[in-house]
C-alpha cells in the first residue's frame, strides 16, 4: 500500500499562508502524503512580503534528483519559481521524468496579492516558454494571465475566458484565471478544458484572510488528482482509469474550489496578527482537521 502522493515544488514563507507551507498543510487536510522541493525564502507575514532569497539552481536541482529518484508522484504541483534558475532546473527535471510525475498543476505564480513581483522577469521567460507547454493545468491570476501572453490583464469574465483559450493553445490539457481580482459579489474563475468552457462562481468572501488562496487552490486541485489515481490504482472506483476521463478536470477543480471556499469562510474571523485590522492573513487549511 502507499498512500496519494503529491511533489509540491514551491517557495517557503516563515508564516504558513502561502507556498510550500500552504500546500503541505492542504496536502494533509486532503489525506494525501506531502513531498516538498523548496525553490525559494519569500521572508514575510500577513504585512507582506519583506525580501525574496532564490536557492541556487544546483539547490533545486538536487532535491529534485533526490524525491524523485525515491518516490513517483500522483501529482505535482509547481508554484513559485522566483527566477530563472530554479525555472531552468524545474523544467529540466519536467522534460526528463514528464511521465513519472503524475498530473501536473502549475500555479503560474508571478504576483502576490499585494502586487509584490515574486520571480523576476528571466524566471517568467522560462516559465512561459519552457513550462507552460508541458503541464496538464495551468492556473493563473489576472495579472499572470495578462503577463504570459503579453497582453494587458482581463477586466471582465469575457476577458478572462479569452485569456484562458489563448493560455490553452500554448499546450495545458485545461486553463484555470482566477478572477478574484475583478471584484463584484462572486469571485469568478473561467477554465477552459477539453470538455469546453465553464464559468466558476461562488460567493465573494468578505476577508482580511485570502493569503494563499491560489496556493491552496492548486494544491488542492493536485490533491484531488492524486487521490483519483490511486483510485484507479487500487481499483476502489472502476469508473475512473489510471489516466482519469477528460471529465475529471471541470469536477476536479470545481471540488478544490470548494475546499478553498471552506478554508477561506472559516479563516474569516481569526485574529492571527499581533496588528489585527492590518495586512492579509492566512486560510484555515486544516478546516477538514477541524470539522466536528
Ligand atoms: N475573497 C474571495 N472570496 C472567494 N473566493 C476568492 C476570494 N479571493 C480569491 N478567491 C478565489 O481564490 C482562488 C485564487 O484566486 P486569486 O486570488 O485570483 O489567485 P492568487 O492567490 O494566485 O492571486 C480563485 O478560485 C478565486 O476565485
Ligand atoms: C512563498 C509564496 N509562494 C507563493 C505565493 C503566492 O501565493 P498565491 O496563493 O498565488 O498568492 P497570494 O494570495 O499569497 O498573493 C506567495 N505569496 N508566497
Amino acid at each position: 500500500m502507499r498512500p496519494p502522493l503529491v511533489l509540491s515544488i514551491s517557495a517557503s514563507d516563515p508564516l504558513g499562508a502561502s507556498g510550500l507551507a500552504a500546500d503541505l498543510k492542504t496536502l494533509t487536510a486532503l489525506g494525501v502524503y506531502g513531498a516538498g522541493v523548496t525553490t525559494m525564502i519569500a521572508v514575510g507575514s500577513t504585512q507582506g512580503v519583506r525580501s525574496l532569497h532564490r536557492l541556487e539552481g544546483d539547490v533545486v536541482g538536487a532535491q529534485l534528483d533526490a524525491v524523485l529518484a525515491d518516490v513517483r508522484p500522483d501529482a505535482t504541483k509547481i508554484g513559485a519559481l522566483g527566477g530563472a534558475a530554479a525555472a531552468t532546473e524545474v523544467s529540466r527535471r519536467v522534460r526528463e521524468h514528464r511521465a513519472e510525475l503524475g498530473t501536473l498543476v502549475l500555479d503560474a505564480v508571478m504576483v502576490d496579492l499585494d502586487g509584490t513581483a515574486l520571480i523576476t522577469a528571466e524566471g517568467a521567460a522560462v516559465l512561459a516558454a519552457e513550462l507552460v507547454p508541458q503541464v496538464d493545468v495551468l492556473v493563473a491570476n489576472t495579472l499572470e494571465a495578462g503577463q504570459l501572453l503579453g497582453r494587458a490583464p482581463a477586466t471582465d469574465a469575457e476577458g478572462l475566458r479569452e485569456h484562458a483559450l489563448a493560455l490553452r493553445e500554448l499546450g495545458p490539457r485545461s486553463v484555470l484565471v482566477t478572477g478574484a481580482r475583478l471584484g463584484g459579489a462572486d469571485a469568478v474563475d473561467v477554465l477552459v478544458h477539453p470538455g469546453g468552457t465553464d464559468v466558476l462562481r461562488s460567493a465573494r468572501v468578505d476577508s482580511a484572510h485570502t493569503r494563499g488562496a491560489g496556493a491552496t487552490l492548486t494544491a488542492a486541485i493536485a490533491a484531488q488528482y492524486a487521490r483519483v489515481e490511486e483510485f484507479g490504482r487500487t481499483g476502489q472506483d472502476d469508473q475512473v482509469g489510471s489516466e482519469g476521463t477528460q471529465d475529471d478536470d471541470i469536477t476536479i477543480i470545481a471540488s478544490a474550489r470548494e475546499f478553498l471556499a471552506s478554508t477561506m469562510i472559516d479563516a474569516q474571523t481569526w485574529e492571527l496578527s499581533r496588528t489585527p485590522g492590518t495586512g492579509h492573513g492566512p486560510l484555515n487549511h486544516l478546516i477538514t482537521l477541524s470539522a466536528g
